[in-house]
């Protein structure tokens, strides 16, 4: 996240960060969300199927050791049958990972929720990305989870020219876009977070894709899969596996 602050520890307690084994290190690559004890929410361009990977929930600082944290091995991923690795713009950009045990819930590991199907937000409703990316464009990534207010951007405005053009798909959300704060690689797979009108925080967003002119740059706001686009998929998956 550009711009963005620290959160304060385990305030985002569904935010998970997913992890992938290299020459015996983990490293973190993307962001996820957790909807169910045994069920992570992340993006498809996250998972390369020749990768070993981790759930790592309860963590704030990847740097530290946290007793409250734990990584949890997938026992499967399903991604979803549309998404089309050659064209992040194609849309689709959803998988989930099913956990190989449930976690257990505390103060640092909750869940979070999904949004009515075919909820659309309006124009700079208030969201907050979270997440572990690269703090600059280019730049290296976050040790303590980052936060940042980043406002919607209604499709109407989303798809002017100088914005991100006719290409955007309605099953895409924007935020941000001011030039200041902004999604940034690593980031991905992470949550849009919203509160409701009952004051309940949901995901709806799942951090996709970013402007290559930069993570911040103006009128090139964030671009999410919409969560609200995919209930029957993520409810048919999660019943299926
Ligand atoms: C060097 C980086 C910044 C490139 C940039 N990367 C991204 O946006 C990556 C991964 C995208 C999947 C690509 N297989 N996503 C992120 O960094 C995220 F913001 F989600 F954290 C990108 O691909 N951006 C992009 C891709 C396609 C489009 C089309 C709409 C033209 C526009 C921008």
């Amino acid at each position: 996240v550009v711009n963005g602050v620290d959160a304060i520890p385990h305030s985002w307690p569904w935010q998970i960060s997913l992890q992938y084994e290299r020459s015996g290190e983990w490293r973190h690559t993307c962001g996820g969300s957790l909807i169910a004890t045994n069920w992570v929410m992340t993006a498809a361009h996250c998972i390369n199927k020749d990768l070993t990977y981790r759930v790592f929930v309860g963590k704030h600082n990847l740097k530290e050791d946290e007793a409250v944290s734990k990584a949890i091995t997938p026992a499967n991923i399903i991604v979803h049958e549309k998404w089309n690795p050659i064209f992040v713009a194609f849309g689709n950009d959803i998988a989930l990972i099913k956990l190989s045990e449930h976690v257990t819930l505390s103060d640092s590991v909750q869940l979070t929720c999904i949004p009515a199907a075919g909820t659309v937000l309006t124009q700079d409703y208030p969201c907050y990305i979270t997440g572990w990316g690269r703090i600059s464009t280019g730049g290296p990534i976050a040790d303590k989870l980052q936060q940042a207010l980043m406002p919607v951007v209604d499709h109407a405005t989303c798809t002017k020219p100088d914005w991100w053009g006719p290409a955007l798909r309605n099953t895409m959300v924007c935020a941000g876009g001011d030039g200041v704060v902004g999604g940034c690689n690593g980031d991905s797979g992470g949550p849009l977070n919203c509160k409701n009108a009952e004051g309940i925080w949901e995901v709806h967003g799942i951090a996709s894709f970013v402007s290559g002119l930069g993570c911040n740059f103006i009128k090139k706001p964030t671009v999410f899969t919409r969560v609200s686009a995919f209930n029957d998929w993520i409810d048919q998956a999660m019943m299926n596996n």
